[in-house]
């Protein structure tokens, strides 16, 4: 059979070592069939609006589950200062240390919250993650001791990829998105976004402290077989 509801995801499947699986097209029968089709250990995972509930509950008929909400969250750049702030690195690397600190780091993942996803597995999931934005050229880093943020530019718009402040290092995050704020306004951006999950609380703070307004939400959905 040739999928067209389920799209192997690479970097997943080598993350996991195992076949790991994005819902590209939710239409419950032939999502149902390739889902049936599927030999062999397996894990998938799908992504809609949180709005969409019905969605949701197709998708929980065939056997996913819930995972968390994802909000959406924005900060418009217009009127703001632009300042220097520094150039970001393009590709760079952590030490070994800090790389394990900043994977440990993200227990509000969908992974961390995943009951069927035991801890060695997120952190090593989460290692590769890290060391793929650190090494990438085309994801930009703000980098201070014990903290970073990582983002990409789409259509004038910053996406933030990740952002991780060690306890030590607690004060760094807004100063971080401080500096990501300047140097977009200094190049004429429109606006930075951003994804967390609901029950990163902290975080969720932590954005509407420094000016950031929730947009929109998504339901993350995991089936691991
Ligand atoms: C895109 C993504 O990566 S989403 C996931 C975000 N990253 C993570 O969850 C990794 C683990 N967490 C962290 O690295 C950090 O806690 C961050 C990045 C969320 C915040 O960085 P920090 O440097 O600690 O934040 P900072 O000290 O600047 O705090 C600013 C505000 O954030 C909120 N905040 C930060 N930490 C906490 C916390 N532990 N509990 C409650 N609120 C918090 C508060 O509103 C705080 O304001 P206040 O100090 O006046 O109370
Ligand atoms: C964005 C991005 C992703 N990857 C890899 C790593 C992930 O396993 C997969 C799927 O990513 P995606 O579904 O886009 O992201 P998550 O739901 O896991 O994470 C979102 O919320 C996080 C808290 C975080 N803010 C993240 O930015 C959000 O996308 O793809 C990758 O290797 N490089 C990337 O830039």
């Amino acid at each position: 059979m040739n999928p067209t509801c389920l799209a192997r995801q690479a970097f997943d499947s080598e993350a996991f070592a195992v076949d790991y699986y994005r819902v590209v097209n939710p239409a419950p029968e032939p999502l149902g069939r390739e889902l049936d089709a599927l030999a062999g250990p397996f894990m998938a995972d799908a992504k809609l609006d949180a709005q969409d509930i019905e969605g949701s509950k197709a998708l929980q008929r065939l056997g996913f589950r819930k995972v968390c909400t994802q909000p959406a969250f924005v900060l418009d750049l217009a009127g703001a200062r632009g300042a220097a702030a520094g150039e970001p690195q393009a590709a760079c690397a952590l030490p070994e240390t800090d790389l394990a600190a900043h994977a440990a780091n993200f227990p509000f993942s969908r992974f961390g919250l995943d009951p069927m996803i035991a801890p060695e597995e997120r952190t090593r999931h989460q290692a590769r993650w890290i060391a793929n934005t650190m090494a990438s050229p085309d994801v930009l880093k703000f980098l201070d001791n014990g903290a970073f943020v990582s983002f990409k530019i789409r259509d004038a718009v910053a996406v933030i990829d990740l952002i991780s402040v060690l306890p030590a290092a607690r004060g760094r995050g807004s100063l971080l998105l401080g500096r990501l704020k300047a140097w977009a306004a200094a190049r004429g951006l429109k606006r930075i976004e951003v994804t967390t999950e609901s029950e990163n609380v902290p975080a969720c703070l932590f954005y509407q402290k420094n000016g950031y307004r929730l947009e929109r939400a998504s339901v993350a959905l995991h089936m691991r077989k």
